[in-house]
């Protein structure tokens, strides 16, 4: 999406590569909104580290993030030997598919990479179908991105007050994003709406990132608290919610995303609000049977014990909230069952969830 950064307007995609220097570009989110710098990761390691690190998050942008990771690993590797090659690029996925637990993008996207890989027969001709992958993996991470936008953007009409949860925007994918894609899509048709952003804590995703990616866009928007919604909904003050998802199951239907995300549909249920899912197909586990055996990502306690924002002088600081002794459980991600869910948007039309797995033709996941 476009960026306007002291007054100049550039085109970003979230994760980028820099051939040459066989380096992974990122936006560096936690910096966001206060600050736009673009980093070049030196390693895979470093890479996995970006994705622990939170400097690139959300379930589509460590999806491209641990490709291109891949590719970078591959391509680092001296020497001939295809044993050896297939060893090192063993240890690469490894350490990427670690780096975060719940979304299932990245190992989604280093599979298709290493499919594409094993078709080369020599080190040098892997490394190269590698890279390409993993564009492929970011290119079609983008169009996914525009058909859920294309879906989504008949569910809003103009006047209407949409419910987002964390960020599941351009900044969570390589560009445009999927819960946003409707939102996006709707404002080029001309309506007219506004979005209430949960701020999303204990990272403030909603706060920081999605506002910001709203403002930029000109989109209406407030933030509101995490435990506000209940309250607008009650009132009549929310038509929809749109969120994205971590992890999909294809065989149940049932979503993990952002912590909060199913308190949210417990309520919107109550109050008779539809509850829209938004992803691209990579989100999609066709193996896992249930939602139980979705790992749930645990952070570190400061997280939730302070908040990192930026003071009167510019500096990025870290505060410590809670009482000095007190710990902190640190969830990152909780899972909502299909019954909650009106519809998930996917790239090939609007669904209810359980039709997903009838659906795998479609979706092009069977021949
Ligand atoms: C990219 S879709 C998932 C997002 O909607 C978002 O809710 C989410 O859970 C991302 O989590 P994050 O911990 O910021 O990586």
């Amino acid at each position: 999406m476009n960026v306007t950064v002291r007054g100049r307007t550039n085109h970003y995609r979230t994760v980028a590569f820099d051939t040459a220097k066989n380096s992974v570009l990122l936006i560096e989110q936690r910096l966001l909104p206060h600050q736009f710098e673009v980093i070049g990761t030196r390693d895979f390691k470093e890479t996995a580290k970006a994705i622990t690190d939170m400097i690139v998050r959300g379930a589509g942008a460590i999806g491209a993030t641990a490709a291109y990771g891949l590719a970078q690993g591959a391509r680092a590797f001296r020497g001939k030997d295809l044993k050896k090659f297939e060893r090192h690029v063993e240890i690469v996925y490894h350490t990427l598919k670690s780096a975060r637990p719940t979304a299932v993008d990245p190992v989604n996207a280093m599979n298709d990479v290493r499919a594409t890989m094993n078709s080369g027969e020599t080190v040098e001709e892997q490394q190269a179908l590698a890279l390409a992958a993993a564009e492929e993996f970011a290119n079609h991470d983008v169009q996914h991105c525009e058909e859920i936008g294309k879906h989504g953007a008949k569910l809003i009409r103009s006047g209407m007050k949409v419910l987002t949860h964390c960020n599941a925007g351009w900044l969570a994918f390589v560009d445009i994003g999927s819960a946003t894609a409707p939102m996006y899509a709707a404002q080029a048709e001309g309506k007219k709406f506004h979005v209430f952003c949960d701020e999303t804590r204990p990272r403030s995703q909603g706060a920081t990132l999605t506002a910001w990616e709203l403002a930029q866009q000109g989109i209406s928007h407030q933030i509101i608290a995490d435990n506000a919604a209940g309250h607008l909904m009650q009132r009549g003050h929310i038509d929809m919610v749109i969120v994205g998802s971590d992890r999909t199951l294809g065989r149940t239907g049932e979503v993990a995303n952002k912590i909060g995300t199913y308190t949210k549909a417990v309520l919107a249920k109550r109050h008779g609000i539809p509850f829209y899912v938004a992803i691209p197909l990579s989100t999609i586990d066709w193996d896992m049977k249930s939602g139980f055996d979705i790992p749930i990502e645990e952070r570190h306690e400061s997280e939730v014990l302070g908040a990192w924002g930026i003071t009167g002088k510019g500096k990025r600081e870290y505060v410590r909230v809670a009482n000095p002794g007190s710990g902190a459980f640190n969830a990152g991600f909780d899972v909502t069952p299909a019954e909650l869910i009106t519809g998930i948007i996917t790239p090939a039309g609007v669904f209810k969830p359980k039709e997903l797995w009838g659906r795998r033709k479609q979706l092009g996941f069977i021949g």
